[in-house]
Order: structure tokens, then sequence, then C-alpha cells
């Protein structure tokens, strides 16, 4: 699966069955939203919220953000259903929750073709079968599920999310390896702009492309954590213009602010650029 270009940093979760937040996502500065059927869903609701979803997506009115459904696992009394309606409602994905193999995804795949599949790693088993189910090849982003994760390893919460590194690292390698997208777990808290802060900051730092979101107020900390700094993109112009001075003067090799810049050093600095570029066509769209 050829990896997402669109920036991805703001990823909200939205019940599917409520009506308003539906209707007040179609003017958040969100990158993407999760329509979820799952967790955020009672089991009362569930058939309802399929129904109230479908009506959303077939309004529209979404403008470029990525719409990705989250069905129920497969293995409960909704899943079956939930795939075949989600695949009705022309998503750009679908989100499975708790894989814990590539199985999961291909009996996914045999009911709703080939839209492209997101996959919620948040088991034991699915951090260390991250590789395999990196591979499929509908595979086209990995979403980390940290509250469940947490659960199932029975760690506590700490700011510094110690407990959860080597899973997000077994995903986080998983996902590079296959050059497909990764997004972060989401921040309980939704009030406390601080700590969510810091949580972006690491994930930012780790590689994530961005955070999932819980609530509208989570958007703006999230976008500005995952966009290029004016100060990174400084130095990414500086950078190039400096590795191709160097290079017309016959060296493999410049210096910018006492570090050495290569190729690979200029690579990222494009990529950093690009990156802008794709966040400033998503704001004018
Ligand atoms: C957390 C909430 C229950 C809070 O809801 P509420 O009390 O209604 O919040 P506010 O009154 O502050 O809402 C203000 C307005 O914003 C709209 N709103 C709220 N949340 C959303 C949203 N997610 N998307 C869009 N719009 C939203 C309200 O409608 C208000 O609008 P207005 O009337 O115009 O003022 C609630 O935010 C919520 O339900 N959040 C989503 C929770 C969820 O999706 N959970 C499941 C995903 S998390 C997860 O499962 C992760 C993973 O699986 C894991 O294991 O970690
Ligand atoms: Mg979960």
């Amino acid at each position: 699966m050829t990896k997402l270009t669109r920036p991805l940093r703001s990823v909200l979760y939205i019940p599917g069955s409520k009506p308003r937040a539906l209707e007040k996502a179609r003017t958040l500065a969100c990158d993407a939203i999760i329509f979820d059927l799952e967790d955020a869903v009672t089991p009362e609701e569930k058939a309802s919220a399929r129904d109230i979803l479908a009506e959303a997506l077939k309004t529209g009115g979404y403008g470029a953000r990525l719409r990705i459904i989250r069905i129920n696992g497969l293995d409960t009394e909704w899943g079956a259903d939930d795939a075949r309606a989600a695949a009705g409602m022309k998503p750009d994905a679908i989100l499975l929750p708790k894989v814990g193999s590539p199985a999961d995804l291909e009996a996914l795949a045999e009911l709703v073709g080939d839209i492209p599949l997101w996959a919620m790693m948040e088991t034991p088993a699915a951090m260390l079968n991250a590789p395999a189910i990196a591979a499929h090849r509908q595979l086209q982003a990995m979403v980390m599920g940290t509250n469940d994760l947490a659960k199932d390893l029975q760690t506590r919460f700490r700011p510094d999310r110690l407990p959860l590194m080597a899973g997000l690292g077994l995903c986080l390698l998983a996902a590079k390896s296959q050059n497909i997208a990764i997004i972060d777990g989401v921040y309980n808290a939704f009030k406390d702009d601080a700590g969510l802060q810091v949580e972006c900051d690491q994930g930012r730092d780790m590689g994530f492309d961005g955070k999932t979101l819980i609530h509208p107020a989570q958007l703006d900390v999230a976008n500005a954590a995952f966009s290029p700094s004016q100060d990174e993109a400084d130095l990414a112009r500086r950078q190039i213009a400096a590795y191709e001075a160097a290079q017309a003067g016959g060296q493999g090799v410049a210096v910018v602010d006492g570090r050495i810049v290569e190729n690979l050093h200029v690579a990222t600095a494009r990529e950093t650029l690009a990156k802008l570029d794709a966040i400033a066509s998503l704001t004018a769209e």
C-alpha cells in the first residue's frame, strides 16, 4: 500500500451515535476523522449508530478530512454487519479494533473488498505480531490503542509512558519498515492542555505522524506539535542551500550551525518542506 502523503496530525474520534458531534466535525480543524462504532457507542445504540453515521456520510461536508470508520471486532455480534455497512458508506478507510494478526485483516478484507484498512494496535499479541500486521497488503495505517494496551499490560498511567514504550517502539519499527502511517494513542484528560502537549511532543519526537484525539479542544495542540515549526523550516532551507553550495564546490558535506549536513540530512529537510506544503494545501481547501 502506498504511503499516505496527506497530513495526519490530528485524527479525531467521533462517536457514530452523536449527531451533534457528527455535524460539528464538518467545521473542525482535524486532518482526519475516525467515526466510531466501537467503544464510544453503547451496545443499545450500535445498530442506530450505523444508520446515523450512514446518513451523515451521505450528506457529506467533511471536506478534505480523511474519513475512517472504526467498526466493532469481527468476533462481536456487530462486527460483520458493521463491516458490510461501512463498506457501503464508501469511507477512505475502515479501522479494525484489537487486531491480533494479519488473519484478522484478511477476514475483514474478505467482507469489504479492496478498501484501505487501518489497524488498532492495542493488545500484547498485536505488539508481538506488529511486523506481520504491518506487512498486510491492504494496511494503510496503524493506530495505537494505548487505553486497551495499558489495561492488558496492567500498567499505571505515567506522564513519560515508560510502561508502554516497548509496544510503541515495536509498532513504530513495524510501520516504518513498511512505509505506512502510524498514529499515536489518545490523551484521556481532555481538559489538560499541558499534559497533552507533553504527550504530543513525545509522540512527534518518536516519529508518529499524528495523534488520535477525543475532543475538539485537543486539536490546536496536536496540529501545532505535528507541524514543522518555523525554526525547523528555516533550518531545512539553510541545510538544502548549504549542501547545494557544497556540492557545487565539489564537496559532499556542508556545515550548518556547527553540524554536518550530508545527503541524508537533505532528504529529511526536503521532507520537512514537503510536509509544510501539504499542510498549506490542506488548509487552503
Ligand atoms: C469526552 C466527551 C464525552 C465529552 O463530551 P461533552 O461533555 O459533550 O463535551 P463538550 O460539552 O465539551 O463538547 C463541546 C462541543 O464539542 C462537541 N464535541 C465533543 N466531543 C466531540 C468529538 N469527539 N467530535 C466532535 N465534536 C465533539 C460537542 O458536541 C459540543 O458541541 P456544541 O454542542 O456545538 O457545543 C466527548 O468529547 C466524546 O464523546 N469524545 C469521544 C470519545 C470517544 O470517541 N471515545 C472512543 C475513542 S478513544 C479509544 O477508544 C482509544 C483506543 O481504542 C484505546 O484503547 O486507547
Ligand atoms: Mg481500544
